[in-house]
């Protein structure tokens, strides 16, 4: 039996129409547009590509988009003052400041000096520490698109057994707790774990978030289980044949080998047109939760976790 697909691009658009509706009536009835942020330092090819479809999704939905693009070479003091005056704009709802940074600005630093109720990544240690507790925070937005579509295909999660490949603070963690929030068996996985197939095999649910092309192979996969992909990996794909310039195209594939993981699994997340899309998506809905926050009105519903 091949797996469903789970249609991340579909459902992102779902996202997308439910949030132009709340910014709809944010507008009409209290006349607050809410404001987007974003923040790049350098000229990171694959980070101008997401930061402007973030910025054209923005605008999409009908809220206002920023766009800061400082030079790689910008001192610490100087984002930090943009960060301080974007903290204090109240056209600005939320901040997103986009990773990986320049080796010479630290990232911790840098994050946590966001207002953590304009933080729409959730990566402050105050975000963390509230997901973590079980209080209302900002929730990363890849997880919280996994974890969507997971209770999109399952309905309740209580009780699975869930694994999830990667430690990382803007994947890997998130993804656990917001696993155990929903009362899954969660076990976390990474580059030091022992007999890691062994591990999988017991899974339900496996969210991959490795960094490696096609690490999981299909022979990991529990028959039925359903396989969240959130790897975004450039592989060459000389069957494509060459670019202009002489080199060779290339092609994007996730952290699990799809053909053989789609004969086993129940469903599945394609790459691209899963996570990805859906993380973007989030940012958007985590953008209108935070307007609602900041002028006390009431929350979206279905748009948080
Ligand atoms: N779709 C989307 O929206 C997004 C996609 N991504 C993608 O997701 C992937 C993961 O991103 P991110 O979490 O930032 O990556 P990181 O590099 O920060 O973390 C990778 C994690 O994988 C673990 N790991 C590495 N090798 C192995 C191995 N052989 N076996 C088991 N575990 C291993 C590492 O373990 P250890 O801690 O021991 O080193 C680490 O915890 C990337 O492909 C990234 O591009 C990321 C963000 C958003
Ligand atoms: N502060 C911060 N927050 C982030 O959320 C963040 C970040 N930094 N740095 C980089 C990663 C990566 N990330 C992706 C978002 C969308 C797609 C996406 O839409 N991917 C499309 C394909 C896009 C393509 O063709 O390249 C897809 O999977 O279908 C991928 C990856 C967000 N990240």
């Amino acid at each position: 039996m091949a797996a469903k697909v789970i249609d991340g691009k579909a459902f992102a658009a779902t996202v997308r129409e439910k949030v132009a509706g709340h910014v709809a009536r944010l507008k009409e009835e209290h006349g607050i547009t809410p404001g987007l942020a974003v923040v790049l330092v350098g000229e990171d090819p694959a980070s101008q590509v997401y930061v402007r479809s973030k910025g054209k999704q923005t605008v999409e939905v009908g809220m206002n988009s920023y766009e800061h693009k400082l030079d790689a070479g910008t001192s610490e003091a100087d984002l930090l003052a943009l960060i301080d005056q974007l903290n204090t704009d109240p056209a600005v709802h939320g901040i997103l400041v986009q990773l990986p940074l320049p080796k010479h600005l630290n990232e911790d630093l840098v994050i946590n000096a966001i207002d953590p109720a304009k933080d729409v990544d959730g990566f402050h240690i105050s975000n963390v520490g509230l997901l973590g507790t079980g209080q209302k925070s900002m929730v990363p937005c890849t997880p919280l698109g996994c974890l969507m579509m997971l209770r999109d295909v399952h309905g309740s999660l209580s009780g699975m057994d869930a694994v999830v490949i990667g430690r990382s603070n803007i994947v890997g963690k998130p993804m656990a707790q917001l696993l155990l929030g929903d009362s899954c068996t969660v076990t976390i996985a990474h580059s030091r774990t022992k007999d890691l197939p062994d591990v999988v095999r017991r899974a339900d649910i496996v969210v991959a978030a490795v960094g490696r092309p096609q690490m999981v192979p299909g022979d990991w996969i529990k028959p039925g289980a359903t396989v969240i992909d959130v790897g975004i990996n450039r592989i060459d794909a000389p069957e494509k044949g060459q670019n202009e310039d002489g080199s060779v195209k290339t092609r994007l594939v996730g952290d699990v080998d799809y053909d053989s993981c789609a004969q086993v699994a129940g469903a599945i997340t394609p790459v691209p047109g899963g996570v990805g899309p859906m993380t973007i998506a989030c940012l958007l809905a985590n953008t209108v939760t935070a307007c609602c926050r900041a002028n006390g009105l009431p929350e979206p519903e279905g748009l948080t976790a």
